[in-house]
């Protein structure tokens, strides 16, 4: 696979854009496959590098595959090879992914035993395990932790026992990682600050149709009553709320007329009001968000006439995957806006990009910029640049396909990790965009 965009921008795009199947509930829901050796099929899968990384690690380790159309696979764990769990491949592959983490839960939950190497993931800072191990810990999970190669052992030689515990944070990954490891413990789980993005609730919407007990889903207090053994099920995920953002951002700043179909508009939470205060008019028509083309947008100001601070909260707040997005449409607005990324310490350099491109931004520290809205008084230049991360990189698409003249966004790995066919899905909305 080719690793550049060529980008020629200042068009307006006009269509429709369906939102691919959500990438971070993906990587929850198809390690839950590994709790039963029944089968399992799950639909509105979307076909991005971290989920076919992590489907092809499960086919390593013994579980049947069956693709049964482009979106839709079938899952059989019956057999797994725990030996291959300990194999220097089995450490490089799950490395190139944050998602493979979540293996650790079903395999405790079944086995009693597992591996952890180094996750991958995006290098947006440190990215702590804690709350997995911690957690684990909690259910009667002993582990070994080896400095040198990054490797945690897991083992649970007396079986996995339900216990109270409250999260030092609420963590996504963890959050899944120990409901799964706690659904066939002996007795009673309660998780305490837990996390309850859409992702959690799907997660546990599909257990409890394969026979798991857990109860306060959607909310921060998760109660998991142990069964002895779960059943397959079907199960299909809901639109990528992160991938739905960057569709929003991407119209506004290319003053475009989008129609994003089937949205799954009920699960966005407080995403579309995030863009309305930048300004963006947006409609919800039923389960499609419609958005008019704009010639500009203004941001808003707090009641008191402050400058606006938008900053990531887990859920319900604004999503850290979303901020990259909200920066770079903020670059053509008319007004000022701080963005906060309390989260990661090193997600927001990418901004020296977009300063490079024309664009107004104070970059206070890493985890604050400020942005001065161009207002439209200039447009950006294109220039050749690299994608740091996921986020970031769809960042720079949007700052590319609205800036004047050519871009090359090089690395884009990092884009096609989370979005399924970008540029071809672009191109129908108008956009000239190619891979070189
Ligand atoms: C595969 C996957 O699902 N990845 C997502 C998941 O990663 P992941 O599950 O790895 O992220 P975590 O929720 O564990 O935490 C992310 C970071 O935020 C920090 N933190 C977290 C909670 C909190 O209240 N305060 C705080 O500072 C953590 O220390 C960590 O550095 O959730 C992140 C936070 O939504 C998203 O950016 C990632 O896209
Ligand atoms: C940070 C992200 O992904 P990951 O956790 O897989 O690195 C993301 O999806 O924005």
């Amino acid at each position: 696979m080719s690793s550049a965009f060529e980008v020629r921008g200042g068009h307006r795009l006009k269509g429709e854009i369906t939102p691919q199947g959500a990438k971070n509930e993906a990587l929850q829901i198809i390690s839950a496959i590994l709790l039963t050796p029944e089968k399992v099929t799950i639909s509105n899968i979307p076909d991005i590098l971290d989920v076919n990384l992590l489907i092809e690690l499960l086919s390593d380790i013994g579980v049947e595959v069956n693709r049964i159309s482009r979106d839709t696979c079938e899952f059989t764990a019956a057999r797994i090879d725990m030996a291959y769990l300990q194999s220097p491949e089995f450490k490089k592959k799950s490395g190139r992914l944050r998602g493979s983490v979540m293996i650790a839960g079903p395999l405790l939950a079944r086995f009693g035993k597992a591996y952890i190497p180094k996750p991958g993931g995006d290098k947006i800072g440190r990215r702590r395990l804690d709350t997995h191990i911690i957690g684990f810990e909690k259910l009667g999970v002993r582990f070994v932790y080896d400095n040198d190669d990054n490797f945690f052992r897991l083992d649970a030689a007396d079986g996995l026992k339900g216990a109270y515990m409250l999260l030092d944070e609420p963590s996504v990954t963890g959050t899944a990682n120990i409901i799964m490891a706690a659904v066939m413990a002996r007795g009673t789980t309660t998780i305490y600050n837990a996390a309850c993005e859409p992702y959690i609730q799907q997660l546990c919407k599909m257990l409890n149709s394969m026979g798991a007990r857990i109860s306060g889903v959607g909310s921060n207090l998760i109660t998991i009553e142990g069964v002895s053994s779960l059943k397959g099920c079907s199960h299909s995920m809901l639109p990528d709320m992160i991938e739905i953002g960057s569709f929003i951002g991407l119209a506004a700043m290319t003053q475009s007329e989008i129609t994003i179909r089937n949205a799954g508009v009920e699960h966005l939470g407080i995403i579309p009001e995030k863009f309305r205060q930048l300004g963006i008019r947006l409609e919800l028509k039923g389960n499609d968000i419609y958005i008019p083309a704009q010639e500009s947008y203004e941001i808003q100001t707090f009641l008191d006439g402050s400058i606006l601070t938008v900053y990531d909260h887990p859920w319900p707040g604004f999503t850290p995957d979303l901020l990259s997005i909200v920066l770079v449409v903020a670059t053509q607005a008319r007004g000022s806006v701080m963005i906060h990324q309390k989260m990661f310490e090193s997600r927001l350099f990418f901004v020296d990009k977009l300063i490079d491109m024309g664009a107004q931004i104070v970059l206070c520290d890493p985890h604050r910029a400020v942005v001065i809205g161009l207002g439209r008084q200039h447009l950006l230049r294109g220039i050749t640049m690299s994608s740091p991360d996921i986020r970031a990189g769809v960042a720079l698409l949007i700052a590319a396909l609205s800036a004047e003249g050519k871009s090359t966004i090089q690395n884009i790995e990092q884009i096609d990790r989370g979005y399924q066919y970008i540029d071809e899905r672009l191109r129908k909305l108008g956009a000239d965009i190619k891979r070189v």
